[in-house]
């Protein structure tokens, strides 16, 4: 299951090797870092971020397990945005030159980069964007400038204190004509020293939400005085500015532009899983040590796993977490298939990549931030303790549902892509993850043929029923679109019931790609028949968490839902007695976990209670503040005391 799980032998060896690396180096200690204060927190990340530099050369890591070594190190930091965003930026939308020029200076880390696109006023309105470049013919330089507060670059990962450039999205100006936005490389600080550069200010946008996680990252404020870049600083695969400041589009796409976005959010959706896995590798460990009530005759109590209840809510977790784990896979490989195709200029399926992507993005990190909070609650009142590692993670993971494009607006890039595809089914035969929508006559007409809760158990049932469900959906709001004079107004008038709709569209992509792994590529018939049946907790849950969706659609009678729900409490029982097993083939190693309630050994208490006796606070038995405020207290006569 380790291999499963992993995805090959090789890839599981190599994250192992990594884990067992970071665990075994005392430079990588996390526990204390919630005591820590903002600036030694900082320190520290860049501590830590400059010895994993150091290990990367040392030991010659590939860029495999160098990913690896910083995905268990466990801060986010700097370097996050310097490889996901800085550095495929440049690929991505820099011309050959401009990739000649700038990669091998950021490939050795000579440079340090992050990627400034959002502003205060502006986020997910990419277009809204105020910064300008204005283009000056007479040296030869664009001009960059924020023209107002709102235009000042807010958030942007390692801007504040280490990047020493940026890639900077502006509205690019010639001859005072707006051409779109694009990206800049921009110099940020000195190589010498690393003061800010004439023109910028910049700083730290201040503390974020949880203490010990992503107050590592140095997320910054950044605003142009006028600041002047040399024209071949533009990024120009998609548009070129010529000397003479004429403004060429190749015949690549503009969308191209938002290509690093494409990537980043497949990284997301792949390292959705390791955050719901870890969530729920500590609530499934506690809940077997864990017992409250159910003692009979002096014997020990019931183990909070074996209540229903507990399982109902543990196990459709432990099942998405596997969910999330394969689609994420299934997802890079789409991504690797058409990063070769846009290299080659073949941009077809650009349009349905960017909607598997963007939806997905927003279906996995919801369901996982929602999951670790659960998972908190699973393990009741000591799930609230930071030492429970849920809090810390939950604060750290919780951003991604708001990052690299907000959920809700993300649903909506997948209704466009649905709304369109839809439109034109006439004469454009769908294909891919939208393939089914080819086959709306029987998704519309035929209802599910389930009879007993044992038929739920078969795979064309389950994929035929999530298929009719978002049919309906989809073909519900484009016929229901067709009655608005004004395609957007309607769009927007039925924007609810759209990104319900790509919900039940991205559900169906991830219930295939689970049952597709299933059919081509387990290796070991117990492994497999394991996995069947967390393929099946996972799409009898949604079916159950969404039945409204199924029986309003009329593809189900509410005994066919109630049937599928039988089936899930069924499937419970067959889950428990591997639910270790299934946990501890994630591979996460305590110090990756960082968790007293997840411990492999399950020595909780003794170690609940040795982390507690670490807080600062029980350093001396009368702590800084007794005498002066509690004492006087303690020590007044007044006649109202009682008030
Ligand atoms: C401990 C456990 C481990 C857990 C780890 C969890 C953490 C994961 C770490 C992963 C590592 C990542 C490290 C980085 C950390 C994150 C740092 C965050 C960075 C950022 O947030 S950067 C800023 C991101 N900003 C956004 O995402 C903005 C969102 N907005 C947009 O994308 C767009 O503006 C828009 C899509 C919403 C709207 O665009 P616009 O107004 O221009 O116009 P249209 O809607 O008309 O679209 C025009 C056409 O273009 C298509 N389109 C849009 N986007 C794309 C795209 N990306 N690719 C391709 N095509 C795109 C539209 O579909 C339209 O097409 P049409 O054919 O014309 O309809
Ligand atoms: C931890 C963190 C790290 C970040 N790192 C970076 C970085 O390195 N670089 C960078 O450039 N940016 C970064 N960002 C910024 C991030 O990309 C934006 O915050 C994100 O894209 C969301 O945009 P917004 O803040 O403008 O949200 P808004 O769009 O203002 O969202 C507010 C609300 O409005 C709703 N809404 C907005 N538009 C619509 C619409 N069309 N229809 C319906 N509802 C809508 C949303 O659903 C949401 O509920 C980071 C953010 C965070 C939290």
């Amino acid at each position: 299951m380790k291999v499963a799980w992993a995805g090959s032998r090789e890839a599981f060896q190599v994250s192992d090797r990594m884990a067992k690396l970071v665990a075994n180096d005392p430079v990588f200690e996390k526990f204390s870092k919630p005591m820590l204060g903002r600036k030694e927190l900082f320190k520290n990340t860049l501590r830590k971020a400059a010895y994993a530099w150091k290990l990367i050369n040392d030991l010659r890591l590939t860029e495999e397990e160098a990913k690896w070594l910083r995905h268990y190190i466990d801060e986010p930091n700097y370097t996050d945005l310097h490889w996901e965003m800085f550095v495929p930026a440049i690929e991505g939308q820099g011309t050959k030159e401009q990739k000649k020029k700038w990669l091998p200076l950021a490939q050795t880390m000579q440079i340090i980069g992050t990627y400034a696109q959002t502003e205060l006023g502006h986020g997910s309105n990419v277009q809204g964007l105020e910064t300008t470049a204005t283009f000056d013919r007479q040296t030869d330089e664009f001009v960059m400038h924020s023209p107002t507060l709102t235009s000042s670059k807010w958030w942007p990962g390692g801007m504040a204190k280490v990047a020493t450039h940026a890639i900077v999205y502006a509205r690019l100006i010639i001859d005072g004509l707006f051409h779109g936005v694009h990206g800049f490389i921009v110099q940020l600080r000195s190589l010498e020293d690393h003061s800010p550069l004439p023109g910028l200010t910049l700083g730290d946008i201040g503390m974020k939400f949880g203490h010990g996680t992503y107050n590592t990252m140095d997320n910054g404020v950044l605003r142009f005085d006028h600041v002047r870049i040399p024209r071949n600083q533009m990024l120009m695969r998609v548009s070129q500015v010529t000397k003479e400041g004429k403004y060429a589009q190749s015949d690549v796409p503009r969308q191209l532009l938002y290509g690093t976005m494409v990537s980043v959010r497949q990284t997301i959706v792949a390292d959705a899983s390791k955050a719901l896995s870890r969530a729920v590798c500590i609530a499934t460990r506690y809940s077997v040590v864990r017992r409250q009530f159910g003692s009979r005759n002096g014997g020990p109590e019931t183990q909070v796993i074996d209540y229903k209840t507990q399982q109902s809510r543990l196990f459709p977790l432990l099942a998405s977490a596997y969910a999330f784990r394969f689609v994420g896979e299934w997802l890079k490989s789409l991504y690797i298939d058409v990063k070769q195709r846009l290299e080659a200029n073949d941009f077809s399926t650009l349009p349905e990549t960017h909607a598997c992507t963007a939806g997905l993005k927003a279906l996995t990190t919801a369901a996982t931030a929602d999951g670790i909070e659960e998972c908190r609650k699973l393990c009741g009142g000591h799930g609230y303790l930071i030492s429970s590692g849920l809090p810390e993670l939950f604060a750290f993971y919780v951003p991604a549902c708001s990052y690299e494009g907000e959920n809700v607006v993300m649903m909506l890039q997948v209704a466009r892509f649905l709304v369109k595809t839809v439109s034109n089914l006439g004469y454009k035969q769908p294909v891919g993850t939208a393939a089914y929508l080819g086959r709306v006559t029987p998704l519309l007409q035929n209802n599910c043929a389930v009879q007993t809760a044992e038929d739920w158990l078969n795979p064309d049932a389950i994929l035929e029923a999530f298929e009719a469900r978002a049919a309906r959906m989809v073909i519900g709001c484009g016929e229901r679109l067709a009655m608005f004079e004004n395609p957007e107004e309607g769009f927007a008038e039925l924007s609810i019931d759209l990104v319900e709709a790509s919900l039940a569209h991205c559900q169906l992509i991830t219930v295939s790609v689970f049952i597709q792994k299933l059919n081509h590529e387990i290796p070991g018939n117990g492994v497999k028949r394991s996995l069947e049946v967390l393929c099946y907790v996972y799409a009898l849950f949604l079916l159950h968490k969404h039945q409204g969706d199924f029986l309003a659609t009329g593809y189900l009678t509410p005994k066919q839902a109630s049937l599928a729900n039988e089936q899930l409490r069924t499937l419970y029982s067959k889950v428990r007695p591997n639910a270790i097993a299934f946990v501890d083939s994630f591979n996460h190693m305590d110090h990756y976990l960082c968790s007293v309630l997840g411990r492999y050994d399950g020595n909780v208490y003794p170690k609940l209670y040795e982390a507690a006796w670490k807080d600062p606070l029980n350093d001396s038995d009368i702590v800084d503040g007794i005498q002066q405020y509690v004492q006087p207290i303690l020590k007044q006569k007044l006649h109202y005391a009682k008030l």
